[in-house]
This record gives C-alpha cells, sequence and structure tokens, in this order.
C-alpha cells in the first residue's frame, strides 16, 4: 500500500538575520490512508515548520531539503500549477487562532465555499447545499451560512475553518494546534469531532499539539520532536503512557490528562529550555536537561533506535536514546556507528 504521506530526511533551515537556525533535522514521517499522526513537542522544537514544509507554505528565508511523498508523489518537486492543485484538495490544514485565519468581512458561508469554486471540486448550482452539508458535519446549523465570523464563538469559528478544510475532500488534513486556544471543554467537543469526522471519511490526519494528551486521545500513532529531530515514535498509548526517551517521558510529565479534573490546572512546563537551534549542544541536544543522562551522552547523538524489538529486530516503537539502543553504542552514530 502507498503511505499517503511519506516524510523522509526533512531538513529546513531559515536565514536570519543573525544567521542560520537548522529548525528541522532530518525528519522522517509515515502516515496510512486513514490513519492519524500526532506530532508533539515544546514551543519551537520545529512542528510548525513541519507542517508548513508539507505544502510548501513556508516564508522564501526558509531553505528545504528531503522528500515530501503525498500519495507518492514529492511536494518538494512540484511546479507551482500542481502545488495549486494538491493544497486542498490533496491536504488541507487548519490553523490555530480561527478568529485570524477567516477573512472578518466575508460570511462564512462564502469562505467555505471558496476552495471549492476555485477548485472546482463541486458544480456551482451545488455549492449551496455542500455549504450546508459541512456545517451540519461540523455541528452548526446551516443558518449560520449567512454570519461574520464576529458573530460565531472562538469554538464555532474553529467548526468553520474544519468544514472549509473538509470542502473539498482532503485525502490529509493536517491540523496545527488546532484546539490548542479553546477552553478544555470545546477542545474536547472539537478533538472528537475531528476524529469521528476523520474515521467517518477515511482521512488521514497530522495533528500537531505541545499537548501529548491531545495527541493521546486522538492519534493511532505519535511522534515527539525536540530541537528539530523526532525523539520517539510509535503507537500513541505507548509513547504517551510507557514513554522510552526523557524527553517524551518528561513531555508527558508535564501535561495533565484530557478529562482529568487537573486538566483545568496550567500545565507544569519542563524545567530548563530548549537549545539555541543555532547553537546545539555536542553529543545528545537533550543532555543538559536529562535526568538520567550519563557520560557518553555528551559525544553520542543517537539515531532512533527500536524499543523492545521481536527477535527479527522489528518493533512498532523507535527512541534515539542510548539507554534504549543496544548496550552502549561507541562511537557517535551520525558519524559512522550502526543502529
Ligand atoms: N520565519 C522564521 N525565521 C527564522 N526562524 C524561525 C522562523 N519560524 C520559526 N523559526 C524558528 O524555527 C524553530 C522552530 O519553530 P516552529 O515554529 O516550527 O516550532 P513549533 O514547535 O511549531 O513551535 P510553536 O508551537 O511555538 O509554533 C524555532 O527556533 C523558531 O524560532
Amino acid at each position: 500500500m502507498t503511505s499517503l504521506l511519506d516524510v523522509r530526511e526533512l531538513h529546513v533551515t531559515y536565514r536570519a538575520g543573525h544567521g542560520e537556525v537548522p529548525a528541522v533535522r532530518g525528519v522522517d514521517l509515515s502516515l496510512d490512508p486513514g490513519g492519524t499522526l500526532g506530532l508533539a513537542g515544546e514551543s519551537g522544537s520545529g512542528k510548525s515548520t513541519v507542517a508548513l514544509a508539507l505544502l510548501r507554505l513556508l516564508p522564501e528565508s526558509a531553505r528545504i531539503g528531503g522528500q515530501v511523498l503525498l500519495e507518492g508523489e514529492n511536494v518538494l518537486d512540484m511546479r507551482w500549477g500542481r502545488l495549486r492543485a494538491v493544497r486542498w484538495v490533496g491536504a488541507a490544514i487548519v490553523f490555530q487562532g480561527a478568529m485570524h485565519s477567516l477573512n472578518p468581512v466575508k460570511r462564512i458561508g462564502d469562505q467555505i465555499a471558496e476552495p471549492m469554486a476555485i477548485h472546482g471540486t463541486v458544480p456551482a448550482n451545488r455549492i449551496p447545499g455542500r455549504v450546508a452539508e459541512l456545517l451540519g458535519q461540523v455541528g452548526l446549523p446551516a443558518s449560520r451560512t449567512r454570519d461574520y465570523p464576529h458573530q460565531l464563538s472562538g469554538g464555532q469559528r474553529q467548526r468553520v475553518m474544519i468544514a472549509m478544510a473538509l470542502a473539498c475532500e482532503p485525502r490529509l488534513v493536517i491540523a496545527d494546534e488546532a484546539t490548542t486556544a479553546l477552553d478544555v471543554m470545546i477542545q474536547a467537543q472539537i478533538l472528537a469531532l475531528l476524529k469521528r469526522l476523520v474515521a467517518e471519511q477515511g482521512i488521514g490526519m497530522l495533528m500537531i499539539s505541545h499537548d501529548l494528551s491531545v495527541l493521546a486521545a486522538t492519534c493511532d500513532r505519535v511522534a515527539v520532536m525536540y530541537a528539530g529531530r523526532v525523539v520517539e515514535q510509535g503507537p500513541a498509548r505507548e509513547v504517551v503512557h510507557e514513554p522510552a526517551h526523557p524527553y517524551a517521558s518528561a513531555l508527558s510529565a508535564a501535561f495533565p490528562r484530557i478529562g482529568d479534573p487537573a486538566s483545568r490546572l496550567a500545565p507544569r512546563g519542563l524545567p530548563g529550555d530548549p537549545p539555541d537551534p543555532a547553537d546545539p549542544p555536542p553529543g545528545c541536544v537533550f543532555r543538559p536537561r536529562c535526568a538520567v543522562a550519563e557520560t557518553v551522552c555528551a559525544t553520542v547523538d543517537p539515531p532512533l533506535w527500536p524499543v523492545d524489538p521481536d527477535p527479527a529486530g522489528n518493533s512498532a516503537r523507535h527512541a534515539a536514546c542510548v539507554h534504549v539502543g543496544p548496550a552502549r553504542p561507541l562511537t557517535t552514530a551520525r558519524d559512522g556507528g550502526t543502529p
């Protein structure tokens, strides 16, 4: 089966006034049709840069390398015409903060209709009916079609963004912190809605959040990013509830579970700060904040090793930590050591 999305060795570097910022450093991700993959990590770990790179929405200051295969076709090699055709239809993005993404002077029905009109996915005379249907799918009455964004609550506006993203029936939806700005109850409703819609319509979803509990509630698989790299990935339940990488473990402990009364409390946050992406420490980049770091971690930058591999060496889960890999790698893996 061809993957819906196959990201291989993705690198993104921003040119900034003070030099270069390597925001994404060799990320591999894979998503099957209809699957749900969560991408977690603290602010600045590179999640949004990955999301934007998938549809080449990065600013001009960004240099991208690697491959982004969407249904086998490399997005990074597409001509502009092909890329425009793929956006909304092949893959659509729902961003955080619908108030800023929606046009304040345009009725929401017209905004939901726009991608369908531009891409010609629905005949013009059927668009109003499809808008009403999409509003129904996201739990809004068709009567709201003539409303302007300011007449809707934050949660309702986010539902409109989801309706827009679904309008052209994309095979992939990328939800970047799509529920972060909402209160806990509305957040849970929108997550349940997204989960139901992707399951019913067989859409693949890449969901980005700094909050692992959000991803645990929504996704089959989770990848955790730290300083531009994936440090652990595997089945959501295992990565979130029995993390193998010390960073995934710290991130998991930092957020109360969804549905837990304590979830109304502010997250505790992780001690210490992420490294300066322009000047990461040698060895494992998480070492300065790691509670279980050893001397070897100052020199070894571990690749993703299988966690609990079967006798054939296969594993559904991988983590980039010397405590996970075979006995003790003696060379810097990226300098030639083998996992
Ligand atoms: N346009 C830009 N120019 C220069 N550096 C940038 C730019 N956008 C992001 N960065 C830097 O790239 C790194 C990754 O940022 P990114 O926004 O992808 O992380 P994130 O995990 O999505 O964080 P957040 O949740 O805060 O958006 C950070 O160090 C950030 O400062």
